[in-house]
C-alpha cells in the first residue's frame, strides 16, 4: 500500500515537495495538507488536487507519514498541540524538514516514543532535481528510514548523515544553496541588462548557461569541476580576466564565509527553537 502523507505547513517547501511528488507519480488523494491560511489551501488544492485542510491533526489521523513543513520558531507551538490532542501516534513516521529544530526537541515536544527522521530538502524537488540530507536517530527502524528515504528519492538525490550536526552542513551545501546561485544569476542578469540587453535577454542568456553548465557537470562525473572551468578558459583570453577578477576580489573566502555562516545560524536556531 502506498503511504499516506501529510504536510503540516503548506508553504513553499511543503508545495515543491508536493509538485515533485505527484510528478514522480504520486496520486493526489494520498496526499494531504494542512495549511491554516484558506488562501494557501485552495492554491494547494487548485495546483495540485490534494486534499486540504486548516486541522492538523485530522491531517495526521489519514496519514501515515507526516512531513512537519512549518517555518521553526512555530515548529513547537505546532507540536504541543499536535502531542496535546492525545492521538496515537505510534503508527506514524514524521519526518521534519525544518532547520534548526533537533530531533531531541521534537521528541521532548511530540513525544520520546515517535518516530523522527530530520531531513533537509531544497526547492529543487519541485522540478524532481532536489538534494535532500536525512538524519535517523537510533531508535528509527531500517523499514522507517526506507520510506523517508523513499519519499525525498521521489523528488531527487539524497544523502544520510550520522551525525545530526551534519544536517547543518547540508543546509550550508544544499538546503540553502539554490538562493547561492538565485543570487549570482540575479547579478549576472543585472550586469547583461547593464550592457544592453533586454530583461528577458538577460535572462535567458544567463539561465541557459547556467542550466548548460550545471548539465555539463552532472553528464562528467569523471571531470573535476577545475577542469570543467579550465576547458572554458582560453589562454590570454576574456575568461581568464572574468576569473581573475572573482579570484582577486576573494570570490572563494566569499562563499566560504556564506556557508560558515549558515551552518553557524542553523546550530544558533537549534538553540532558540
Ligand atoms: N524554503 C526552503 O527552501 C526550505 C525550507 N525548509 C524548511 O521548511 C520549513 C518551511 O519553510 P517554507 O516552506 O520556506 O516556509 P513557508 O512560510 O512558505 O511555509 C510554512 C507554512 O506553514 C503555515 N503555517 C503557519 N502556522 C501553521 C500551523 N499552525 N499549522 C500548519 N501550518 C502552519 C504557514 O502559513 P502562513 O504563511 O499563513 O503563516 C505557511 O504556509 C521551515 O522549517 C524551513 O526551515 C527546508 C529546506 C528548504
Ligand atoms: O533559509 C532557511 O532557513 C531554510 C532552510 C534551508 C533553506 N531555507
Amino acid at each position: 500500500m502506498t503511504a499516506r502523507i501529510a504536510f503540516i505547513g503548506g508553504g513553499n517547501m511543503a508545495s515543491s515537495l508536493i509538485g515533485g511528488l505527484l510528478a514522480n507519480g504520486a496520486n493526489p488523494s494520498s496526499i494531504t495538507a494542512s495549511d491554516p491560511n484558506t488562501e494557501q489551501q485552495q492554491n494547494l488544492k487548485q495546483q495540485f488536487s490534494v486534499n486540504v485542510t486548516g486541522d492538523n491533526n485530522q491531517a495526521i489521523a489519514q496519514s501515515d507519514v507526516i512531513v512537519l513543513a512549518v517555518k521553526p520558531q512555530l515548529m513547537a507551538v505546532v507540536c504541543q498541540a499536535i502531542a496535546d490532542a492525545g492521538n496515537d501516534l505510534s503508527s506514524k513516521l514524521f519526518v521534519s524538514i525544518a532547520a534548526g529544530v533537533s530531533v531531541k526537541r521534537l521528541k521532548s515536544l511530540l513525544g520520546e516514543q515517535v518516530a523522527i527522521v530530520r531531513t533537509m530538502p531544497n526547492t529543487p524537488a519541485l522540478v524532481g532535481r532536489g538534494m535532500t540530507g536525512l538524519y535517523a536517530p537510533a531508535d528509527v527502524s531500517q523499514e522507517q528510514n526506507a520510506s523517508a528515504e523513499q519519499l525525498m528519492q521521489a523528488v531527487g538525490e539524497t544523502c544520510w548523515v550520522e551525525n545530526e550536526d551534519d544536517i547543518n552542513h547540508i543546509i550550508a551545501a544544499a538546503g540553502s544553496a539554490p538562493a547561492y546561485f538565485f543570487l549570482f544569476m540575479e547579478a549576472m542578469q543585472q550586469q547583461a541588462e547593464q550592457l544592453g540587453f533586454s530583461p528577458e535577454q538577460a535572462r535567458s542568456l544567463v539561465q541557459q548557461s547556467a542550466l548548460g553548465s550545471a548539465e555539463l557537470v552532472a553528464a562528467n562525473p569523471d571531470l573535476d569541476l577545475a577542469t570543467l572551468r579550465a576547458n572554458v578558459t582560453s589562454k590570454g583570453g576574456t575568461t581568464a580576466e572574468a576569473i581573475r577578477v572573482f579570484e582577486e576580489q576573494g570570490l572563494r573566502k566569499v562563499v566560504a564565509n556564506a556557508m560558515d555562516a549558515a551552518v553557524e545560524r542553523g546550530r544558533e536556531m537549534e538553540s532558540l527553537f
